[in-house]
């Protein structure tokens, strides 16, 4: 039995990414969990989605809990409980609070659910997958976040449209903070396998404003919109499907790392992992050294907000 709960199910990317994730083969419940006082809405979600199945023919079953202890038994559980930014703020200003939320599902998931994969969105994501570690005491393989996989289909999409070629003929990475100080490797881009930097064009590329309206795009779509839903929705369920079709693609997501980048670790942050049924494995990189240098200075200043919020965390439970 294949089970994928979702824990922030009642919110924007909740309801968006239990539908794509509808969609990914032999998936046999999806459990919806929102807080007690919104049954009403979980349970308007879950005839919702159900018609939805009807209309398109998928065979999944939909529930719905307002107890944590009914995910046990899930293969991946999905955190994207918390307050999302609103325009003008940054993410890391959520870090304290969304921490408070998502440290106590962390911990009774990491009980219930001892073999699951847990998977961080909550934002600042790179922090809340420290936190969701450090409190569900499952191994570093089992949990991880969103990471940088979404500023990665961001770059992928603008530098596909310049080279006037299909989004699959693209391969980029973004790694560090999913935030400000996001590391591009154009050493490790290509088009048609080719490496960017060996295309003419690559001279003329506008590599500043891509990074710039990468960094932006959270913020200009919750500016326009109030909130980004399909992109993250859509990234979230290539996640899932990656693990539980045991599919060992290279996916950049927020994973804690050790040695694997010329040894600066201990943190979780976004980096290149193979992800499978098991879980996300980093994968041992050499950078150039500017790369090197961006990165260090990214784990830096996420170590520092996810030290910080740790320590309060602990001294409050004291
Ligand atoms: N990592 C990424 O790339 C990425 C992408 C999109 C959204 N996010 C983050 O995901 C989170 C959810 O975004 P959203 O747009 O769906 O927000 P939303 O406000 O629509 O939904 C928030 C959800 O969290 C729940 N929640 C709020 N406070 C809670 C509490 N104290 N205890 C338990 N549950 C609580 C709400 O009930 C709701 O289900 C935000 O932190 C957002 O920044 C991350
Ligand atoms: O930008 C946000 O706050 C939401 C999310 O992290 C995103 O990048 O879409």
């Amino acid at each position: 039995m294949v089970k994928v709960t979702i824990v922030g199910a009642t919110g924007n990317v909740g309801m968006f990414a239990a539908h794509a994730i509808s969609s990914i083969p032999h998936i046999d419940e999806i459990l919806l969990h929102g807080r007690p006082g919104r049954e009403a809405l979980l349970m308007g979600i879950t005839q919702d989605l159900m018609d939805s199945f009807a209309a398109r023919g998928t065979d999944i079953r939909v529930t719905w809990t307002t107890d944590l202890h009914d995910a046990a038994g899930s293969d991946i559980v999905v955190i994207l409980a918390g307050v999302p930014r609103k325009a003008g703020q940054d993410r890391l200003d959520l870090a304290l609070e969304n921490a408070r939320i998502v440290a106590p599902i962390a911990e009774t998931i990491g009980k219930v659910a001892p073999d699951t994969k847990l998977f961080v969105v909550t934002n600042p994501v790179d922090v809340m997958t420290s936190v969701a570690l450090r409190f569900s005491m499952l191994k570093p393989h089992q949990v991880f976040g969103l990471g940088t996989h979404l500023d990665s289909m961001r770059l992928k999409a603008l530098i596909a449209s310049y080279f006037h070629v299909h989004v699959s003929e693209v391969h980029t990475r973004i790694i560090g903070e999913h935030g400000d100080s996001l590391v591009p490797l154009w050493s490790a881009t290509t088009i048609g396998g080719i490496k960017i930097s060996n295309l003419p064009e690559f001279s003329h590329l506008p590599v500043k404003d891509f990074i710039e309206s990468v960094k932006c795009s959270g913020h200009r779509i919750i500016q326009n919109k109030g909130s980004t839903v399909y992109g993250p929705g859509e990234a979230i369920a290539t996640l899932v499907r990656t693990i539980l079709l045991d599919e060992n693609r290279i996916l950049t997501v927020s994973a804690f790392i050790h040695r694997e980048v010329h040894c600066i670790g201990n943190i979780c942050i976004g980096v290149p992992a193979r992800v499978n049924r098991q879980g996300v494995f980093p994968i041992t990189i050499r950078l150039d050294e500017s790369e090197v240098i961006a990165f260090r200075d990214s784990v830096e200043k996420i170590r520092a907000s996810t030290d910080s919020v740790i320590k309060t965390l602990e001294q409050e439970r004291q």
